[in-house]
């Protein structure tokens, strides 16, 4: 059997310029997809990027017994009786959307089986969090060597404190308590966008949530929800990646669709570095006619700079003269594309120390966690290995900053989530080809 392979060839071609459109984050749409699940008639998500994940999920959704409709930005799910209450084997460690599906299941079936997840290999990534909010509402959960099996005859609301304001943790408990019986309250919950964007579409659908001050949500569990519309907010991560795809090759690049209150943090840290914006409530683009100096940042939580816009910024540091600091605090391995930039020339140095801020839960851990940059550095075309779907969007960024053609290789990682790259880098006139080997 021969198996073929998928490589992007890149010739640089100069500055990048011109229009992006963004759409609904990667990071949302399956999300709603689980939502939707909980209704007793349709869901339709608009604005829906057109991403592997999607795909994933709605192949998963039917397995259990929804129907999904795709029409390129509108995916619709029906939700039908429970044919299999669980996910199949065969979608083992190709995502993490499985464990979120827990709850639901629970809900409408009673019991519920998810395979072991996966992701990207940014970190040990434990679900303890998950299992640990899903023992509280009353599930009985047992962790075997193939998955997580529960079940629950009554799902009850409770009081949840999170150790640490965990996204993915947050959305199960959301997807928990809005249909189990009496309040939850969750502390330390998190707040990015994407978790408001989910509650937002909750509430329409039914549910009674409400956001109190200090990472505090309550949620009043009802008997039912129904389906709803909604439209996806555009990606930040997209948005930030194209905005810096400009600035990294000398060009100018304008994003459209997703909308300024999403990307405060990384604005004002691009304009530190020398960035020039313009920004309307259609579009934001960014230039810097007079280069970029460098900057220390560290990745947070919501508000802060997200762990998501670290890889694209590291491609920057590169490009910005002086020594830059970069603390990631929030996956203790999401520096493992390092070595695959300094292959193409780039400066960087790795520690395991907590530079550029406060001690994070990674120091002491030995955890290559920081890292320092110089810059300017010429970089040159290479022949990289793509580890995962951020890291991928940066070696795109180095082979388009390079000089040389460059050779990438783990196209999926960013076909999973980024919505039609080849086509959004070679509108910026990117000399990117795709092609099967
Ligand atoms: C807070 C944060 O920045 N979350 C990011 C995280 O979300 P994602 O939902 O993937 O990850 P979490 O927010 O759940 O994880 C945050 C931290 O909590 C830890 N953890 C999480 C769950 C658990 O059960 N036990 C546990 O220890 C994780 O290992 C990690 O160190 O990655 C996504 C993809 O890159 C980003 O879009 C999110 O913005
Ligand atoms: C790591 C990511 O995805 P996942 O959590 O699905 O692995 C990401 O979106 O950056």
């Amino acid at each position: 059997m021969t198996t073929t392979e998928k490589l992007w060839e890149i010739e640089p071609s100069g500055p990048l310029r011109g229009d992006v459109t963004v759409r609904g984050a990667k990071n949302a749409v399956s999300k709603h997809m689980v939502a939707a699940m909980l209704g007793d008639g349709p869901s339709v998500i608009r604005n829906a990027p057109d991403v592997g994940e999607a795909g994933l999920t709605a192949a998963m959704l039917e397995h259990i017994g929804m129907r999904v409709e795709r029409d390129d930005s509108e995916i619709t799910v029906v939700p039908g009786p429970v044919a299999n209450a669980g996910v199949a084997k065969a979608f083992t460690g190709l995502n993490r959307i499985p464990i979120l599906m827990l709850g639901p299941l629970l809900h409408l079936a009673g019991e519920a089986f998810v395979p072991l997840v996966g992701g990207d290999p940014i970190g040990r990534r434990p679900v303890d969090f998950h299992v640990d909010a899903l023992r509280a509402f009353g599930a009985e959960v047992d962790i075997a060597e193939d998955g997580i099996h529960a079940r629950a005859k009554e799902l009850r609301g409770t009081r949840i404190d999170l150790p640490y304001p965990s996204v993915g943790a947050t959305e199960t408990v959301l997807l928990t308590a809005v249909r189990a019986k009496g309040r939850t309250v969750i502390r330390n919950a998190a707040t990015e966008p994407e978790i408001v964007e989910l509650a937002l579409f909750l509430q329409r659908m039914g549910a009674g949530i409400s956001f109190s001050p200090e990472r505090r949500i309550v949620v009043e569990g009802v008997e039912r929800l129904h389906g709803a519309q909604t439209r996806l907010g555009g990606d930040r991560i997209e948005a930030f990646s194209y905005l810096v795809a400009g600035l990294v090759t000398g060009g100018e690049v304008r994003v459209h669709g997703c909308p300024q209150d999403r990307l405060v943090t990384p604005i004002t840290t691009l304009a530190r570095m020398g960035a020039e914006f313009q920004i309307t409530d259609d579009w934001i683009m960014a230039s810097a006619p007079n280069g970029l100096r460098s900057a220390a940042v560290q990745t947070d939580t919501h508000p802060g700079f997200a762990t998501d816009w670290q890889t694209p910024l590291m491609v920057l540091f590169t490009q910005a003269s002086g020594m830059s600091v970069l603390h990631e605090t929030v996956y203790e391995n999401r520096l493992a594309y390092v070595p695959a930039l300094q292959s193409m020339g780039a400066e960087i140095e790795v520690y395991d120390t907590c530079l550029g801020g406060p001690a994070c839960r990674y120091h002491d851990t030995g955890a290559a966690h920081s890292a320092v940059v110089r810059g300017v550095s010429k970089l040159r075309g290479g022949d990289v290995t793509m580890p995962d779907i951020r890291a991928g969007f940066s070696a795109v960024l180095a082979g388009a900053a390079a000089e040389g053609p460059s050779t990438l290789r783990g196209v999926h990682h960013i076909e999973r989530g980024y919505h039609r790259p080849v086509e959004q880098f070679q509108k910026l006139g990117l000399n990117l080809r795709s092609r099967e080997v």
